[in-house]
């Protein structure tokens, strides 16, 4: 669908690239030409993904051990990037949720979303954009958001939260950055099957969030791959502060909660128990 070369020479961060949607990306990237670094918390899933990347493509990859969360390790990954060369793009695609009824999230629960999913995706842009404007580079920050930011979204409202303050610093940075040569976009995924969404809410067993879905499926990750190659590229150089949402129409019809509000206090119960026992 794309030119061949279309990333060529392009250096692209993609956080939490080791799993899921971000390894999709990651290897469409490297596929269109891109060198890749994927970080992340967990040092054995980047190094088997990147393993398997390298296999299928003669790109370069790299990871970088990195909690998104602290700001200092954030600042230590990107100083090592810049050693070698700057990035061109960032996406901010690490991020974390579940779903719970909020009145029983304690504050460490609600931070370890917001910690992830709204300081590390501000600490990753900071820290590149940072980079960016004293070495008079261009570069171009993408963020993985939700279709949260339009509907919000009961029982999980931390991460609803978090991605509407991400989609407020895209806007509000293509304003401020723009002129200095940097874009900010973002994309609205709906649901796409990976191990973290499916086990962090329980989309297994809950049929109406497919059912609401007006195509009657979930997306495909080559789909969200195609749309994120397109937005980081020269050839979307006019898209700036924009959110482009992939999800089928689904948001049109439900936020992809309401089934919860039918839970009983006894399923709740359960999930909290299940979550309890690890
Ligand atoms: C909906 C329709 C969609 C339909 C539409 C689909 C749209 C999807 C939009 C977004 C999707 C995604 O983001 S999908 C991405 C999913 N991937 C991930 O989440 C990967 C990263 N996840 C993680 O790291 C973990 O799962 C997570 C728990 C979030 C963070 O782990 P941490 O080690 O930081 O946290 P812990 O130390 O274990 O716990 C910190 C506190 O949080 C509490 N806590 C942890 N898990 C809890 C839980 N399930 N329920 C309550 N509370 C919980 C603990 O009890 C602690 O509080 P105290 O007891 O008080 O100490
Ligand atoms: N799948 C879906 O249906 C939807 C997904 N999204 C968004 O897409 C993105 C990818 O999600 P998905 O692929 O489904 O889920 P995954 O759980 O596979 O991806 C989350 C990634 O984030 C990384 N991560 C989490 N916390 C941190 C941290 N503190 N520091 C560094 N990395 C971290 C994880 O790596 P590690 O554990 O090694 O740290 C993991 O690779 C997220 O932003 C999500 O909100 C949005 C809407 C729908």
């Amino acid at each position: 669908m794309f030119e061949t070369g279309l990333l060529r020479g392009k250096r692209i961060l993609v956080t939490g690239g080791g799993s899921g949607l971000g390894a999709a990306m990651g290897r469409r990237f490297l596929a269109l030409g891109a060198e890749l670094v994927i970080c992340g918390r967990k040092r054995d899933r980047l190094e088997a993904t990147a393993s398997e990347m390298r296999q299928e493509t003669s790109g370069k990859v790299t990871t970088i051990a990195c909690d998104i969360r602290d700001g200092a390790a954030v600042d230590s990954m990107m100083d090592g990037l810049w050693r070698e060369a700057p990035l061109d793009i960032l996406v901010n695609n690490a991020a974390a949720t579940f779903i719970a009824q909020s009145e029983h999230l304690s504050f460490r629960a609600a931070d370890a979303i917001l910690a992830p999913t709204l300081h590390g995706a501000m600490y990753c842009t900071l820290a590149a954009g940072r980079r960016w404007i004293e070495g008079n580079h261009n570069g171009v920050v993408l963020s993985i958001l939700s279709t949260s930011t339009i509907t919000g979204r009961a029982f999980t409202v931390p991460s609803a939260m978090a991605k509407s303050a991400v989609l407020a610093m895209t806007k509000s940075l293509a304003v401020e950055w723009g002129p200095k040569g940097i874009r900010t976009v973002a994309i609205a995924p709906g649901p796409f099957p990976t191990a973290g969404a499916s086990g962090q809410l329980r989309l297994e067993g809950r049929d109406d969030t497919l059912m609401r879905n007006p195509l009657g499926r979930t997306g495909e990750h080559s789909e969200l791959a195609d749309l994120a190659s397109f937005l980081v590229s020269d050839r979307a150089g006019y898209i700036n502060g924009e959110m482009v949402v992939i999800d089928g129409g689904a948001h049109l019809r439900s936020s992809g909660a309401e089934d919860l509000l039918q839970w009983t206090e006894t399923q709740w119960a359960d999930q909290r128990a299940a979550r309890s026992k690890g």
